[in-house]
């Protein structure tokens, strides 16, 4: 009998064609000879949709059992990167998509590439929240994302005139079809206004919230697909809107402005994503994103668990809530709140089911970091939540005070209330107050939280401290960032590694295989063409994909010490220039990465590499064996495009300043080796892959703790290194600025006067780690070696291997597989 296959859910190419063309034809309403290249990229994007439906509908039938355990992931940043290639992988469908595309005619590639990618995030933090997203789903997990449905991203960069220049990120012009709107569980958010008691007809004491302000939150769902099983996870993003489009009453008083005023108010809650990555800048309507993304999702997570049949003092049953640092800290006065005040909770049983339902992360030590909201603005626009904080905070200090008998300095440090100065509530001591777990992104971060910034809490409560260090999904960053090498990959070793990445092990035995050799350097050497023929088109500059390349890709700041490098680069070009048949080998120096719009040094540091860029480029006596690139508007995609591409990982931060680096990972995973300070990861990374095969440098995080107590003086490394003296010296003449003198000033007279991320005092001991680096390039044949044992020996930087740890030891979530009825 002829079976007809679904056409939602067919996998045969005649049907994905027919399919392809049916989306086209009734959901864009396009004829293909008037088809755009968007046009086919959405039906096909609707195709892969309908392929994934079935999971994801039996997978949100779980969320909904009573005994389902649900890890809730609450983020202001999801930096999802583009989701159509990446749902063929884990649909594991992409051979049978990709044949149906070049059968209807269409470049598979071409589509792919027209998709806008979903820049809802700054860096690491955010990227961090996919990668983990994705595990959670492929290791079948019941979970939900909860964040903010930016109208605008993190801005898209352009590099003009050697500047960085910021352009609005309208990634929703043409439509998302990862996302279904849905209106039906729409909650209404409070702000501002004023608190008054009552007593309600139950004779209790209660407090009412009479809010300023109403907004709506409108949720937007986007599927989150695991790595070939059923689970589909749902992200949840949220959208602000005002309760009434339009105000009629205030319209009829003939107050037109007041009447669509409270519209674009409300809208503005969730316009733009803030895109500053380690600077706080305390904004209100930061504070308001925070309260409002997270206040949706509290009442969301009700919402389920009541629909689920269970009652609201077993919510910490249901829910796991991580915090994805102290952004959505807020969360734990406002599930205080909605407990106490929307569901008539008595204080003590609310305590106890906030402080056993949320976990936090904390991503950072730079103190500018740290979130402080001034008790005014707190007030004004969260009355209900300081009064509720207060609470908090009185019965905590009590309890402290017993533990800590009159030392009133312990109290004071542990406050959620920073008396000192202007009052401020710390985000992050509400945090570890309302959290049964505080955990670090990576083991020296971990014990430097412990004994700096919430020494205090882990004094008073140590068995809430635990590492948990970051790590990366292999399926984006490996199966679909590089093909080629997976392939080789799994032709040795099967491809059971891309879910348990342990098994990456099995090729050591292939380092010392001189053919396998030859085909690992062969793909890199393939993918670096393909990169050198992508900066042509980008960026104009001719780079020698025969060449090192050399790869520093991150947000820009002066703790990961991009400057550093371009120090390095100087001091090559002086030796050429002092003697230009001097034999070194040639390198291409590929920079990529945003600076903060309102951080005007690191926007400086951009101009430092492009206009040292310019000169050593375009210098006859380098004979293009030096070349710089910075490539702009570093993203995911880009991501995808460089890790496979580079040999050498820059990750040359200050050591005790990155709190795990991420993107370390990802360059080990496709056989970078890395140059590095013992910072973050990278000291987990050289134990995994062996010291023999990691370039080390600089001094350690107590060393330079050391040196800064004893009165730091950077002057002292410029006067007695002639090298280093001749590189600012050089750079103070204006040789890189067409001869003016004052363009870097800024950037030379912190580094020689203040250098608080010590680049002169690493600076001798970078360079001769470098000069250990050219020496080992030259030997190809034992650097493809070393290559191999990095990819070799990274399994432990999976986010799979993460996201396990934390459901084993802070979520206690085990998998729950999800059956699709045939
Ligand atoms: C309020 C402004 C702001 C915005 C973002 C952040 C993030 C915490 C910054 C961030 O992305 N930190 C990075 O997090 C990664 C994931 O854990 C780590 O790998 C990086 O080392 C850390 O810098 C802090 C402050």
């Amino acid at each position: 009998p002829i079976t007809i296959e679904d056409d939602r859910t067919g996998l045969s190419v005649e049907t994905l064609r027919r399919a392809l063309a049916d989306h086209l034809y009734y959901i864009q309403g396009k004829l293909p000879e008037h088809a755009s290249k968007n046009d086919f990229y959405l039906a096909l994007a609707f195709v892969v949709r309908d392929r994934l439906m079935p999971r994801w509908l039996y997978s949100k039938k779980n969320y909904l059992q009573p005994d389902t355990r649900i890890v809730s992931y609450l983020s202001a940043e999801f930096l999802l990167g583009p989701h159509l290639e990446n749902n063929l992988i884990n649909l594991d469908i992409q051979d049978e998509v990709r044949q149906a595309v070049q059968e209807s005619n269409l470049d598979y590639q071409v589509l792919i590439d027209q998709e806008e990618e979903p820049g809802l995030g700054n860096g690491g933090l955010g990227r961090l929240a996919a990668c983990y997203m994705d595990s959670l789903s492929s290791l079948e997990i019941p979970a939900l994302g909860y964040g903010i449905r930016y109208e605008f991203g993190i801005f898209d960069q352009d590099i003009r005139d050697g500047w960085q220049v910021e352009m609005t990120d309208k990634w929703l012009q043409f439509g998302n079809p990862w996302e279904i709107a849905r209106p039906s569980f729409a909650v209404t958010v409070k702000l501002g206004g004023h608190t008054e008691p009552y007593v309600d007809n139950q004779g209790q004491y209660k407090v009412r919230w009479v809010p300023a302000q109403i907004v709506k939150g409108i949720p937007y769902d986007t599927p989150i697909t695991g790595y070939k099983v059923n689970t589909v996870n749902t992200l949840r993003l949220w959208k602000s809107e005002a309760p009434e489009s339009f105000d009629f009453q205030v319209f009829n008083v003939g107050d037109y402005y007041g009447a669509v005023d409270q519209k674009i108010v409300s809208e503005n809650i969730s316009k733009v994503l803030y895109p500053n990555d380690e600077q706080v800048q305390g904004k209100e309507l930061r504070l308001m994103q925070q309260f409002f993304f997270v206040s949706c999702a509290l009442q969301d997570m009700i919402r389920i668990h009541l629909t689920s049949g269970r009652r609201l003092n077993t919510f910490h049953e249901k829910f796991a809530v991580q915090l994805n640092d102290t952004h959505p800290a807020i969360g734990v006065a406002e599930l205080m709140r909605l407990l106490i005040d929307e569901h008539d909770m008595a204080w003590d049983t609310a305590w106890d089911v906030t402080s056993r339902s949320f976990a936090f992360t904390n991503h950072t030590l730079l103190p500018e970091a740290l979130e402080k909201w001034s008790v005014d603005l707190f007030g004004r626009i969260l009355p209900r939540h300081l009064e509720i904080i207060y609470e908090i905070n009185r019965r905590f200090l009590d309890q402290v005070r017993v533990k800590f008998m009159g030392d009133e300095g312990h109290l004071e440090r542990l406050s959620l209330i920073d008396e000192s100065g202007h009052r401020s509530v710390r985000m992050a001591n509400l945090a570890c107050v309302g959290s049964y777990s505080i955990n670090g992104v990576a083991a020296l971060h971990t014990e430097l939280v412990k004994s700096t910034i919430l020494k205090d809490f882990y004094e008073l409560s140590p068995e809430k401290f635990n590492n948990k260090t970051n790590g990366v999904t292999p399926r984006r960053w490996m199966v679909q960032a590089n093909p080629r090498l997976t392939n080789l990959i799994s032709s040795k070793i099967g491809d059971n590694w891309i879910k348990h990445l342990h098994e990456l092990k099995g090729l050591e035995q292939y380092a010392d295989d001189p053919g396998f050799r030859h085909e690992w350097r062969q793909i890199k050497l393939s993918i670096k063409r393909d990169l050198a023929e992508h900066i042509q088109r980008r960026t104009g500059i001719t780079v020698n994909p025969e060449s090192m390349f050399d790869v520093l890709v991150k947000r820009i700041h002066e703790y990961k010490r991009q400057h550093l490098k371009v120090l390095h680069i100087i001091t090559l070009y002086n030796r050429i220039k002092a003697n230009p048949d001097i034999d070194l080998t040639p390198r291409t120096f590929i920079f990529g990465g945003k600076a903060a719009p309102g951080y005007a040094m690191a926007k400086l540091m951009i101009k430092f590499v492009t206009s040292v860029g310019d000169v050593v480029n375009n210098d006859p006596d380098v004979r293009d064996r030096l070349k710089v690139v910075f490539l702009p508007d570093y993203n995911v995609t880009f991501g995808q495009r460089v890790y496979p591409a580079a040999e050498l990982s820059e990750q040359i931060s200050t050591a005790g300043k990155e709190a795990s680096g991420t993107g370390n990972m990802k360059f080990s995973m496709n056989g970078a080796l890395t140059i590095g300070t013992l910072d973050g990861a990278n000291i987990e990374i050289r134990e995994e892959v062996g010291a023999e095969n990691f370039f080390l440098f600089g001094l350690k995080t107590p060393e330079v703790q050391e040196l800064k107590a004893n009165g730091y003086n950077p002057w002292d490394y410029y006067d007695s290194n002639e090298t280093l003296k001749a590189v600012l010296d050089l750079v103070a003449h204006g040789h890189f600025s067409h001869g003016d003198p004052e363009l870097f000033r800024p950037l030379l007279d912190n580094l020689l006067h203040h250098d608080p991320f010590v680049v002169l005092a690493d600076y001798q001991a970078y360079i001769d780690c470098q000069d250990q680096v050219d020496q080992a390039y030259r030997d190809q044949d034992n650097w493809t070696r070393m290559s191999i044992l990095n990819a070799a020996r990274t399994g432990k930087f999976s986010s799979d291997r993460s996201i396990s740890e934390y459901c084993e030891d802070i979520w206690k979530v085990k998998p729950l597989p999800v059956t699709v009825p045939i």
